[in-house]
Order: C-alpha cells, then sequence, then structure tokens
C-alpha cells in the first residue's frame, strides 16, 4: 500500500503521525511512504531519519494526498485539507465528529474511510488509541490549571499546593477516566486536595484504592457538581460518553456559583466539552473569561508537547496502520474488532450511530 504523512497545520500542532521507526517496518512490510517535507520537524524527526529509514520526502501536502491509498496523521482535516481527501482513501486519525457538523459533512461529500483513532475499542471497553494521548492532557490540565491560576493569568492567584500556614488548592475532577486519574495524581503530587467524581462505581473504587488520603471520592450528579464548584478552585472536565458528545455538568448559570478566578481546563473539548460555556481554543490563544471564570479548552492539548506525544501516540497507532497497509480495510476491520470499532465514515455514509445521533440525522444525511 501507499501509505501518506502530511504534516499538521492545525494551530500549534507539532505532533507528527509516524516516527522514522513506523516507516522503517512499513517498508520491510514492501509498503512505500511518502512523507511530507519537515512534517516532523516539530517532533524531532527531520526529513534525512525519514530517507535513511526508507521513505520518499514530498515537497506539498497537496502530493502526499493525491499519491496516496492511506493518509496518517494525528488530528482531524481542518477546512483547508477538506478537499485533499480522496473518493476511497483511508484517512487514519483522530477525528471528534460528534463535536463538529462541518467536518462530518465534508467527510461524507469526500467519500473517504474515516477510521477514527478515538473510536478503536478493545474487548474491556478500553480506547487503545486514546489512552496515551489522554494520559498527555490529564498531566497537562495540572500544569496549565496551575499557571491560569496565577493573578497575572487572570486566576485567584493562588498556588495549588499552598505554603506551611497556608492551604493547598482544591481541584475538582469531572471523570475518572484517563485524563481524569492523571490529572487527580498530578494534582495530589503537588500537594492540593482534590475531589474526583465519575458515574462509574468501578472507577471511583479503583481510585479510592490507589490515591492518597488528601484524593477523595464523589458520585457525580448535579447537586454534589452544583456544591462543589463553589469551592474548589480548578476544575477538570475529563468525562467521555464513547464518540458522542459530552454531556453538560456545568451549565452556564452555575459559573455565577464559582468564586471570581476559578479556572476551568475542559480536557472533553474536543467532544464538544462538559461545560455548557466551553468552546475550542488554541495553543495560541488558549483562554476566555466568562463570569470572571476563565476556561481553558484547547483541543490539541498533547500538541504542544510533541516530543513526548509522538511517540507515545505512534507507539499505539503503529500495529494499526501495519494491519491496515498489510491486509486493505475490509479484511483488517473483519479480523480485528476493536480496528472495526474504528470505523466512523465509510465512503460518504455514517456507520458510528453517537455521530448521527450528535446531529440529531435520523436518516443517513446528504450533502
Ligand atoms: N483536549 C485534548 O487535547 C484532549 C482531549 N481528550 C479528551 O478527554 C476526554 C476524556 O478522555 P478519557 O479520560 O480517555 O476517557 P475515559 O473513557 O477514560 O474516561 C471518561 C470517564 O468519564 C466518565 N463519565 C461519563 N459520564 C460522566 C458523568 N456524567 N459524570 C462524571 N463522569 C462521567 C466515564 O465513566 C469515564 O470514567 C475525551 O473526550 C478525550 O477525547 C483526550 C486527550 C487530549
Ligand atoms: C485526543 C486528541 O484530541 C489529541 O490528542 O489532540
Ligand atoms: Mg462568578
Amino acid at each position: 500500500m501507499i501509505v501518506g504523512v502530511p504534516k499538521e497545520i492545525k494551530n500549534n500542532e507539532s505532533r507528527v503521525g509516524m516516527t522514522p521507526a513506523g516507516v522503517f517496518e512499513l517498508v520491510k512490510n514492501n509498503h512505500t511512504v511518502y512523507v511530507q517535507s519537515g512534517a516532523g520537524d516539530g517532533s524531532g524527526f527531520f526529513n534525512k531519519d525519514y530517507q535513511q529509514a526508507g521513505a520518499t520526502i514530498l515537497d506539498t501536502i497537496g502530493q502526499v494526498y493525491a499519491m496516496s491509498e492511506m493518509i496518517v496523521k494525528v488530528k482531524e482535516p481542518i477546512a483547508e485539507e477538506y478537499d485533499l481527501v480522496q473518493e476511497g482513501q483511508i484517512i487514519f486519525t483522530y477525528f471528534h465528529f460528534a463535536s463538529s457538523e462541518p467536518l462530518t459533512k465534508a467527510m461524507i461529500k469526500q467519500k473517504g474511510i474515516c477510521i477514527a483513532y478515538e473510536t478503536v475499542e478493545d474487548e474491556e471497553g478500553t480506547l487503545p488509541l486514546l489512552t496515551p494521548m489522554s494520559e498527555v492532557a490529564g498531566r497537562m490540565a495540572i500544569q496549565q490549571g496551575a499557571k491560569y491560576l496565577e493573578k497575572p493569568a487572570k486566576g485567584r492567584g493562588l498556588l495549588l499546593g499552598g505554603v506551611p500556614g497556608v492551604a493547598p488548592g482544591k481541584v475538582l475532577v469531572l471523570g475518572a477516566g484517563v485524563v481524569g486519574i492523571q490529572a487527580a495524581k498530578m494534582a495530589a503530587g503537588l500537594g492540593a486536595h482534590v475531589t474526583i467524581m465519575d458515574v462509574n462505581m468501578k472507577r471511583l473504587r479503583y481510585v479510592n484504592d490507589v490515591m492518597p488520603p488528601h484524593v477523595v471520592t464523589d458520585f457525580s450528579n448535579e447537586y454534589s457538581i452544583r456544591k462543589h464548584i463553589k469551592t474548589h478552585d480548578l476544575i477538570v472536565g475529563g468525562v467521555l460518553l464513547k464518540g458522542a458528545k459530552a454531556p453538560n455538568l456545568i451549565t452556564r448559570d452555575m459559573l455565577k456559583e464559582m468564586r471570581p478566578g476559578t479556572v476551568i481546563v475542559d480536557v472533553a473539548v474536543d467532544q464538544g466539552g462538559c461545560v455548557e460555556t466551553t468552546k475550542a481554543t488554541t495553543h495560541e490563544d488558549p483562554i476566555y473569561i466568562i463570569d470572571d471564570v476563565v476556561h481553558y479548552c484547547v483541543a490539541n492539548m498533547p500538541g504542544a508537547v510533541p516530543y513526548t506525544s509522538t511517540v507515545a501516540l505512534t507507539n499505539v497507532t503503529l500495529p494499526y496502520v501495519l494491519k491496515l497497509a498489510n491486509l486493505g480495510w475490509q479484511s483488517a476491520c473483519e479480523k480485528d474488532k476493536s480496528l472495526q470499532k474504528g470505523l466512523n465514515i465509510i465512503e460518504g455514509k455514517v456507520v458510528y450511530k453517537e455521530i448521527n445521533e450528535a446531529f440529531n440525522w435520523d436518516t443517513p444525511v446528504l450533502v
């Protein structure tokens, strides 16, 4: 198969969909790999590294899309890329369709085979291609939250860990999944008091078992969320309903209940966010303020630490890339039920029901 690796063009996105190690494996399996010039620069992988591994470097993104049967990338195509997608071409990347009707309609129109990293799901129900980026984003949520709690950054002016004689800050984590647990761990490490909420008792039991005593669990419901937001300094949104629009656990009216300078880091922004006032931001302009509450809603948080993120991501995507290249998408998805769950749109047809539900499309949409 001919596999193409374009350069990411989303704001401040320096990850790349394949490392030279991935190129080496594909070439060893008799595949051809085209890499756009400079695609890996931001992650520390240069043209010569890809060439030594057996790739051919192409100058433009247009050439990579036009010459490849499968595109392997990181983020969803942005508007400038929509028309580059070819009929029948496999696009293997994060899509987060439920949060973007324009992207969904564009991919329906282009008739590609859209396989979404974030819905590849193993037998235990975990998401192997989302997990490493959730680990990165969960940890980053506390770094970013701590920074925006500083006064010059518009926060409450509070040091999360406190100092002797001054109590530490309080962190509320919504969702005890991968993002939530990593965030809780980092916050606890700084000495903050942490409350972590979920609707899944198994997750809460696990957290209760493994975390230190200053991390407490609470069952997630509106009543308890309304109570906690009044006293917590940093709120991390880490809920997920697989492939679906995230539920709005914090509604607009609740912002008035928070203290001025409270910071919300809504990591779930890529699935639409779990805060009603969430709208996606970029690393260039990461925050905005509503009712004195700082909102940090960067949809590609791991893009800011590309050295860590590219390697963590490609470690888990490469086995699937190899399967797709060796077998073709139909046979690969028939043989591997985890990969089959990644199929979101096939040649103009949405095949993941949560996407239709997100847009109230009762019947297949015609574009
Ligand atoms: N902004 C960014 O750069 C990034 C965003 N993400 C996003 O972060 C989100 C979370 O991802 P993961 O932690 O991997 O998911 P996960 O599936 O491991 O955890 C989600 C948790 O949310 C819980 N949940 C569902 N409904 C809830 C409710 N009403 N109240 C409280 N908890 C509830 C689930 O029970 C589950 O434990 C996803 O939307 C993911 O795409 C992940 C990586 C990077
Ligand atoms: C998961 C995701 O959206 C990201 O890594 O950017
Ligand atoms: Mg207020």
